[in-house]
């Protein structure tokens, strides 16, 4: 059919993306949801301010402006987190520093004595252009905290992260592709920039 916007909405507006980051398990799950659409990712590991707030939307939104504003190109920027229910969303958007500074078994400590072991990880992908507002796009994933680490795939809480049974850490990155936080983020973003 002769419809220039027809064939526009099919296909990203962009072929290759910087994704800023120096988190290489993120960016690994990353480039291969990219690439699934024809995207090419390229690692930036630019390490930008992160604001602190109390959910991650404002903190990727200013990570990706800044990036994007010192690099004068577009760029993705992914603030992700664990909310964990019983301990009312904690790490949440602190959850780089309780990674370094605890890690999974003093989290698993503080879980001990708690029955409700319900917890989500949320990404959060920002797009920037140069010298423009920051877009956000966020997704979630349910599960519940496990016992006990399991699984040495992924990174990070994934050996802590019980989706239906598993953990992320059993379960591996393919098949985390297929239903994770990032996976649902980045698929709103893959939505938005078929229409750019
Ligand atoms: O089990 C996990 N499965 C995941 O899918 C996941 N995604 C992020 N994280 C961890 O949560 C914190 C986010 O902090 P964060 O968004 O600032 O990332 P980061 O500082 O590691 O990299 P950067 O992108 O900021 O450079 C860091 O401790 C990450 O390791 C995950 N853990
Ligand atoms: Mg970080």
């Amino acid at each position: 059919m002769d419809n220039g916007r027809e064939e526009k909405i099919q296909k990203p507006a962009y072929e290759k993306i910087v994704f800023v980051t120096g988190n290489a398990g993120k960016f690994a799950e990353i480039k291969e949801i990219l690439a699934s659409v024809g995207i090419e990712a390229v690692q930036e590991k630019g390490d930008y301010p992160e604001i602190q707030a109390d959910d991650l939307e404002p903190i990727a939104a200013a990570s990706a402006k800044a990036a994007a504003d010192d690099l004068k190109i577009p760029v993705l920027v992914d603030d992700s987190g664990i909310f964990i229910k019983a301990l009312n969303g904690f790490p949440g958007p602190y959850s780089r520093f309780v990674e370094d500074h605890l890690g999974n078994p003093r989290v698993l400590k503080l879980m001990e004595n708690e029955t409700n072991r319900d917890a989500y990880f949320k990404t959060v992908i920002a797009f920037c252009e140069p010298r423009k507002e920051p877009l956000t796009f966020s997704g979630i994933v349910e599960g519940k905290i496990a016992f006990e680490e399991r699984g040495d795939e992924g990174f990070g809480f994934d050996p802590i992260f019980d989706y239906n049974g598993k953990t992320f850490g059993e379960l591996g990155i393919e098949f985390k592709n297929t239903i994770s936080h990032r996976k649902r983020a980045l698929d709103k973003f893959i939505e938005w920039v078929k229409t750019v």
